[in-house]
């Protein structure tokens, strides 16, 4: 539970411009003056009693849809209440917020069939100042894939992440979903599919389309941030766009960064330099290939040639090991960490792969639920002191294992880190407890930075700042417990943190337009920071108990 910071409740006038109407907060005299006296119950209750409210009321709702819906519904109509619930229970977020939705949600979508239009769209968005947009085209929603227009949520949920993690103001937030069409036959026929009842539009034609929208989104709201999420072939539109445009590709440099982060602490725990790391990845996609060529530019500042990283990873995706002699096309993106010295061999499975290799860690990023089985990770266990096991894919149903089949296979000597969360797990007498290599921990800070900074674009060395930051970021109590990331309840200070060293690369290399805060301390940038996010405690001003010393009333959880 994050600790609720001890404001003082707001005076009643800050109150009535800050807050919803229908708060019963309000004092009489608050609702006589706002003219909903009679239009609220008539109990006036404390914030604290609100958000249990709030809490027992989610837990009232069984399926995860309806849990969205809920708590959709009060972030459109409480907002500040909404962010105290989250902050207090953060928990909920990771599960709860982000489910594919089938009803429409508050965002924008931008049509096919508006060529030539965007910027007109664009202008129906209701709030005149937005800093960030994450935009997809949902065509690979988390590993749950091509879900055309019902990927929404995903914008929804993550900008929601960007303001509790980040504090970046709801209003100035866009979610953004591109109706490019859907190759998904069920949503094709499907009645109640909400896009446009087409097939998804070809590369070439979404390349042009993107081109439209970056001016567009540029022309609306000079230097807004533009987040690209869980687009099937991603990689184009970042090399295009990266150096002319305030943007990034959370599944590939977030990820990239996030997982850079976990292998830092990885190696810390297991004392096994980079030179003798070898690492065996299961899917060869944006994550993949991201987080790898993250981890190429660590090995290379501990002192290996980028050939001599690059050789310590081999990739296996659908046909297995990826080789130069395999006899496939390789995608681009697959054929910087396309092997060439296999000798001729071919290897079709993971464990032939892991049997050749013999890694030292092992990371999925294939949606393949279980591909990391118990032969696979016990030959892990057997070579290797401490295995690095990284099951990343998500949502949990796809992940390669569990926490607790990879502490039970492993003997307990894992050292692990997951996209989904996970249970802690009791082996023999101890209680183990998984980290979770999730993007929130940086994609936050990593868009704050920018906005605040006003970088003209977000450099590579920003996202590998950002890496580094994290991995410093857990305190000695985590580390203790041989936590690879910092408990999530921290995880505003550790936004503010990640944030801060956004900010400092973005002045190093010159590319910031607010020059203000060059030169100053970490003690100053951190509170500039801090003063520019969002707190709803501060905003709405915490009303305690009105008796005093009467217990929350406990019957409500
Ligand atoms: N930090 C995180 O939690 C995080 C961040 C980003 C992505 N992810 C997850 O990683 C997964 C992959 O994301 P992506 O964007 O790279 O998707 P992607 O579709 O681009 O790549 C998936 C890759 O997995 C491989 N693959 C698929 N089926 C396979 C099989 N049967 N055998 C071997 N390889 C197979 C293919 O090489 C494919 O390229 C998703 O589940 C996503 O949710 C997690
Ligand atoms: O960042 C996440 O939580 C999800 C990730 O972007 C993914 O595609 O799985
Ligand atoms: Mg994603």
């Amino acid at each position: 539970m994050a600790s609720t910071p001890n404001y003082s409740p707001a005076s009643p006038q800050r109150n009535l411009q800050k807050s919803t109407p229908h708060d019963t907060s309000h004092s009489l005299d608050v609702r006589k003056q706002l003219r909903t006296h009679g239009l609220l119950p008539p109990s006036v209750e404390s914030h604290a009693l609100q958000a249990q409210r709030c809490l027992k009321q989610l837990a009232s709702k069984t399926s995860p849809i309806e849990k969205y819906i809920y708590l959709s519904t009060l972030r459109n109509t409480n907002t500040h209440l909404f962010y105290r619930v989250l902050l207090e229970n953060f928990n909920l977020t990771t599960k709860t917020l982000t489910p594919v939705v089938y009803t429409p949600v508050v965002g924008l979508y931008v049509s096919w069939k508006d060529r030539g239009n965007i910027v007109n769209v664009l202008r129906n968005w209701p709030k005149p100042k937005v800093e960030i947009t994450v935009v997809t085209d949902g065509s690979r929603i988390l590993g749950l894939g091509d879900l055309g227009v019902n990927g929404m949520g995903i914008p929804v949920g993550k900008l929601t992440l960007y303001t509790g993690c980040a504090g970046i103001r709801p209003e100035n937030t866009l979610p953004l979903c591109l109706d490019l069409g859907t190759n998904n036959e069920a949503f094709l026929k499907d009645p109640l599919y909400l896009g446009t009842r087409m097939k998804k539009v070809t590369d070439a034609e979404e390349k042009e389309f993107l081109d439209e929208l970056m001016v567009a989104l540029n022309t609306v709201w000079p230097g807004i941030v533009v987040q690209f999420e869980d687009f099937k072939n991603p990689f184009p539109a970042l090399e295009r766009y990266q150096h002319e445009y305030s943007c990034f590709n959370d599944d590939i440099q977030g990820t990239g960064a996030v997982i850079l982060a976990g292998i830092i602490n990885a190696l810390k725990t297991t004392g096994k330099p980079a030179k003798d790391q070898r690492a065996v990845f299961i899917g060869a996609g944006s994550a993949g290939v991201g987080v790898a060529k993250q981890i190429v530019e660590f090995f290379q500042k501990e002192g290996l040639t980028e050939d001599e990283a690059r050789q310590c990873f081999w990739f296996v995706d659908t046909k297995g090991l990826i080789t130069n002699d395999r006899g496939d096309k390789l995608a681009q993106h697959k054929v910087y960490f396309s092997r060439d010295d296999n000798d001729g061999q071919q290897f079709k499975t993971l464990e032939q792969v892991v049997d050749y290799v013999k890694p030292t860690m092992l990371l999925g990023l294939s949606t393949i639920r279980g591909v990391f089985n118990e032969s696979i990770l016990k030959k892990m266990a057997q070579m290797n002191e401490q295995p690095i096991i990284f099951p990343l894919s998500n949502p949990s149903s796809n992940a390669e294992c569990s926490f607790e089949e990879a502490v039970k296979h492993t003997g307990g000597k894992c050292v692990f880190a997951s996209g989904s969360p996970w249970p802690p797990y009791l082996y023999n007498g101890k209680v183990m407890q998984p980290s979770q290599g999730n993007n929130v921990y940086v994609f936050p800070g990593i868009g704050l930075g920018a906005i605040l900074s006003k970088a003209v674009h977000i450099s590579q060395e920003m996202i590998y700042a950002s890496a580094v930051a994290l991995s410093k970021a857990t305190n000695a109590s985590e580390i203790n417990h041989g936590k690879l990331y910092p408990d999530l309840d921290r995880i505003r200070e550790v936004s503010v943190i990640v944030c801060r060293e956004v900010i400092k690369e973005a002045q190093r290399q010159g590319l910031d337009r607010e020059t203000s805060m060059r030169g100053k301390s970490d003690e100053e940038l951190d509170a500039w920071i801090r003063s520019r996010m969002y707190d709803p405690y501060k905003e709405h001003g915490v009303v305690e108990e009105k008796v005093a010393g009467s217990p929350l009333k406990k019957s409500l959880l």
